[in-house]
Formats: structure tokens, sequence, C-alpha cells
């Protein structure tokens, strides 16, 4: 794992009644956006439910060098689910509010960092849909943690939110490990340093975003996915599947 490491997982498995989903996935991330992408069911949010410490690994280990999750009150590491419970009755605010008196994190701050300034006195069932993935980003990113995991921030949200969802993990991204799934490739492209590309369980490409389209001669992620995602045989010589692989962030723009 490198000095600049933040969180990493080490030749972790999940299995669910027998049934591997992730297998042998080694990865370490540093600062900057790291995106994970494949197709459905290829584990992604079981990666991310590892990384952030909520899925428990059938074998292997994850580490965060500088602390984990449940180090002290600080925290450590935010995480977005694919499904966020926000209790109803209570206005964006409030519910940050309460999430950030844990932290000691700004509610406003968050809210305005997520371009919802102007709906922090809303009930939060009076939001839409993309409005609460974007709340659920200001909770992921409250406090500042050294690791921010976000499942799938662009779901259900249209082109100008989904750019706003990118560009709050982009900006999280400057001392922390900002871990994004997404199936939105062309996001992926503008905004990641890094990228994972899942198949099957295993990891079938990764590491800073620039690399990986010189290695495999594509002009973007598009290309990329298509090249190593499409690609059975890839898996099958278990190019980089298993091994260690670290994940470069922003340092390495
Ligand atoms: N709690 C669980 N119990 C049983 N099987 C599970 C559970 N969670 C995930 N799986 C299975 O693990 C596999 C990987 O699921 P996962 O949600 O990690 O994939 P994904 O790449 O995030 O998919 P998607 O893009 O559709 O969100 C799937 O076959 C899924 O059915």
């Amino acid at each position: 794992m490198s000095e600049r490491a933040l969180a990493a997982v080490d030749g972790v498995t999940r299995a669910y009644g027998g049934v591997p989903v992730l297998e042998g996935v080694s990865l370490s991330v540093e600062a900057g956006v790291t995106a994970v992408v494949g197709p459905n069911g290829s584990g992604k949010s079981t990666l991310l439910g590892v990384l952030a410490g909520a899925v428990e690994p059938t074998d292997g280990a994850v580490r965060y060098p500088e602390g984990g999750p449940r180090s002290g009150s600080e925290k450590r590491v935010g995480y977005l689910p694919q499904r966020v419970p926000f209790r109803d009755g209570f206005t964006a605010r409030e519910t940050l509010g309460f999430y950030a008196a844990l932290v000691d994190g700004d509610p406003d701050a968050a809210l305005a960092a997520v371009g919802l300034a102007d709906a922090a006195d809303k009930r939060v069932e009076a939001l839409s849909g993309g409005m609460r993935r974007l709340l659920g980003i200001a909770q992921a990113t409250l406090g500042d943690p050294a690791v921010v995991v976000l499942d799938e921030p662009t779901s259900g949200l249209d082109p100008e939110m989904r750019e706003r969802a990118f560009r709050a993990a982009a900006r999280a991204s400057d001392d922390a490990a900002v871990v994004v799934s997404s199936h939105d490739l062309d996001l992926v492209d503008a905004h990641a340093d890094a990228v994972v590309v899942l198949r099957r369980g295993r990891i079938a490409a990764a590491g800073p975003r620039e690399r990986l389209l010189d290695e495999h001669e594509v002009d973007d992620v598009d290309g990329l996915y298509r090249a190593v995602a499409g690609d059975a045989d890839a898996i099958a010589r278990g190019d980089n599947g298993g091994e260690a692989v670290h994940v470069a962030g922003v340092s390495d723009r």
C-alpha cells in the first residue's frame, strides 16, 4: 500500500449464500475521485460497502492508514448508500444538523456545497428524488472525512443535477479519497482521476484514468469499459484480477 493511500482493501472476497460476488479484490485509494464502473451485478455496491466499513468481507480486510470509521469521535469515512433512509418530518437543514452535531460539521456549508442552499427549509419528503440524492452527498461529506464513499450518487438525477453531484464529489476530493460508483461514463471521464472497472466481482482494470486510456489505446472511459468489461478473456487471463492494484488520485494527474 502506498504511503498516500487513505483506504485499502486487501484480498477481499464477499460471498452471499456461498456464492462470491467479490473475489480476491485488492485496491488502494488516494486523494482524488476514484470512479468504480462495471455492469449491473458486477459487485460495485458490495465493494463500496466494504470500503465504507458497512459490508463485512467474507475473506480479506479493509484498512484505513489514518484511522477507520470508528476511530474515536472523528468521522473518517462518509458513506452514501444506494438507498438513503432520511426521516420524514424534518427539513433539509434539520436533517443535516442532526448529522453535523455528531461530527462537528456545518450543515449550511454542506447544503451550499451541493447547491441545496435554497431548499434548506424544505421538508425531506417534499424534496425531489434528485434533491434527496444531493442531500445524501452533503450528509456523506459532512465533517470532512478522509474517505467519502458515494454509491451511484447520480442515479435518478437529470443531466444538470448529475453534473452538480459529480462537481460536489470533485470539490470534496482535494484532501479526501472520494470513491464513486456510476454508470455515467461521460461524467466519469470528465471528473475521475482514477478508474476501477469491475467485472463479475473481479478487477478488470484499475489505475489513473489517463494511464488506463493510454494502456488500452482508447479515447475515453466508454472505450475502456467496452475494452475490458466486455472482454471475457481479460478476466480469464487474470489481468489485474486478484493482484494488488494501486489507484492514484489527484497527485498523479
Ligand atoms: N445482501 C445481499 N444478499 C444476496 N445477494 C446480494 C446481496 N447484495 C448483493 N448481492 C448480489 O451480489 C451481486 C453484486 O451486487 P452489487 O449490488 O454489489 O452489484 P452492482 O455492480 O452494484 O450492481 P448495480 O449496478 O445493479 O447496482 C449481485 O448478483 C447481487 O444480487
